[in-house]
């Protein structure tokens, strides 16, 4: 693949074609150059001096990818430099490893000691992958999973596997077991994991709030807000359990759950306002291939991760009416505006939104192909209707319901978010995608904020 050199050459070429033909990369001026004539423009060209691929950078992946025990392959030496530099990195490295090993000798591992139960409360796609992790942990932990269906009940607890909609190629560690049984589920457990959908999640807990412990504390994997109330979980999980001192932690950040389940390396952040716990679960959760930051912003992680869904079904859209990738960055970069904007006004911190619950969902979200919510606006844009993407679909997609409340928040808290009321006006079918890109397109020319 020839490779273009300079910004006019990259200018050039898209001017000309397909920039996808061409390796576009800044040399410096002693590199040796030729010139190549392309679409009746003059542009500068040469053939890298070694062959740059991604696989040099990216030797394995994969499950099993950080096996310490796998043989490792020898990766090329892609850089040249004097000595003197390759030192100060090698120094820079072991600076960083140093600090690393401080850390991890300090760090407390009594949680999972003391842990001997956690209960799952839903045994959907990531309360499944959720409980195998944590099962992972310890061995000797039981990890069992309230579920409603009793097929996918005996399916876990004989054969291992929930194999009905979700994960038929991955056997469950055997310390997972599952029960249709809220008092049995919720019967001396140590933690809570709640990952059933926003939306049904307030009568769902009304339903089980008599077995709760009031000091068992709920770790909250769902990302969305409520319809008609507005409220997150942080608030829907107190009221519903009608315990406003429910210990109460957030988890989110970019996390599809087959990656999970394949132990593909994933980062995660836990909010809570009680600093101790936010700890405790995040040395609940840390592991190998999971890591775990955490915070005290609680709104921030919950509207990032809630709205991130409704900014996702935005980029599929862009996606389904092959819109290009210069739209697909103006318009994510347009939604981290809103986001931002909304987020900060309801008291979120700036940092929260650049962090693993903002700019990272986001990125995962709208850019990868295995997203629900980026599937509906994928297949919105394509044209179909939403009823048939939905009655089509067995599992959730939370921004589709959360689009109509965050309008509902924006005017609340008097923030212009154009995108995603677009996003909200296409699920009401009161806009086509493509009259929402033209009228997008012509709103004000303003300055950056
Ligand atoms: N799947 C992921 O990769 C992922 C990652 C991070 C966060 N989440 C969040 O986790 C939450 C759950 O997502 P999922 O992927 O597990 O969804 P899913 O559709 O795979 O499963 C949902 C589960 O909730 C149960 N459920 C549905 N309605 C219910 C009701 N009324 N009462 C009780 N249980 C009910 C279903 O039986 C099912 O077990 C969502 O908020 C999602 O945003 C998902
Ligand atoms: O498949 P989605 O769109 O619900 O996204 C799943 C997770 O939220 C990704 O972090």
């Amino acid at each position: 693949m020839p490779l273009l050199v300079g910004g006019g050459a990259m200018a050039a070429a898209v001017l000309v074609g397909d920039p996808s033909l061409f390796n576009v990369l800044f040399c410096p001026p002693s590199m040796p150059r030729r010139s190549l004539s392309l679409g009746g423009k003059n542009l500068m060209l040469h053939q890298p001096p070694k062959p740059i691929s991604p696989r040099l950078i990216l030797c394995r992946s994969g499950a099993g990818a950080l096996d310490p025990a796998a043989p490792e392959k020898e990766i090329p030496k892609v850089r040249e430099g004097g000595r003197d530099q390759r030192k100060a990195v090698r120094i820079a490295w072991e600076k960083l490893v140093r600090w690393s090993r401080s850390w991890r000798s300090k760090a407390k591992t009594d949680v999972v000691e003391r842990t001997k139960k956690v209960v799952v409360l839903g045994g959907g796609s990531f309360g499944t992958a959720m409980a195998a992790h944590i099962a992972g942990k310890k061995a000797e932990m039981e990890v069992l999973m309230l579920v409603r269906d009793e097929d996918v009940c005996r399916g876990i607890n004989e054969t291992h596997f929930n194999s009905r909609k979700y994960f038929p190629n991955h056997m469950l560690p055997e310390n997972v077991f599952a029960t249709t049984n809220a008092r049995d589920a919720l019967l001396g457990a140590d933690f809570c994991l709640h990952v059933v959908p926003v939306q049904c999640s307030s009568s769902f807990l009304e339903g089980i709030s008599q077995h709760v412990d009031p000091k068992l504390p709920f770790i909250s994997l769902s990302k969305g807000l409520e319809l008609n109330t507005l409220r997150t979980m942080s608030q829907i999980i107190p009221q519903a359990l009608r315990n406003p001192r429910q210990p109460f932690v957030v988890l989110s950040g970019p996390s599809f759950a087959v990656e999970l389940m394949r132990k593909l390396p994933t980062a995660m952040v836990v909010a809570s306002k009680d600093k101790n716990l936010a700890g405790t679960v995040q040395q609940l959760l840390a592991s190998p291939h999971l890591r775990i930051s955490s915070s005290s912003d609680v709104i921030g992680v919950e509207i990032a991760g809630a709205l991130k869904n409704v900014l996702a079904i935005a980029a599929g859209i862009v996606e389904g009416m092959n819109l290009g990738n210069n739209c697909m960055a103006a318009l994510v970069a347009q939604g981290c505006s809103e986001i931002r904007w909304l987020a900060t006004k309801m008291g979120a911190k700036a940092t929260t939104l650049t962090g693993l619950s903002g700019s990272g969902d986001i990125m995962l979200t709208c850019f990868v192909n295995l997203s629900r919510n980026r599937t509906v606006g994928l297949r919105l844009g394509s044209g179909e209707s939403l009823d048939d993407i939905i009655s089509s679909m067995n599992q959730v997609a939370e921004g589709v319901s959360t689009a109509g409340a965050v309008i509902a928040l924006a005017e609340k808290y008097n923030v212009k978010m154009p995108v995603l009321t677009a996003v909200a006006r296409i699920i009401d079918n009161e806009l086509t995608p493509k009259t929402a890109v033209l009228e997008l397109m012509g709103l004000p020319q303003v300055e950056e904020v």
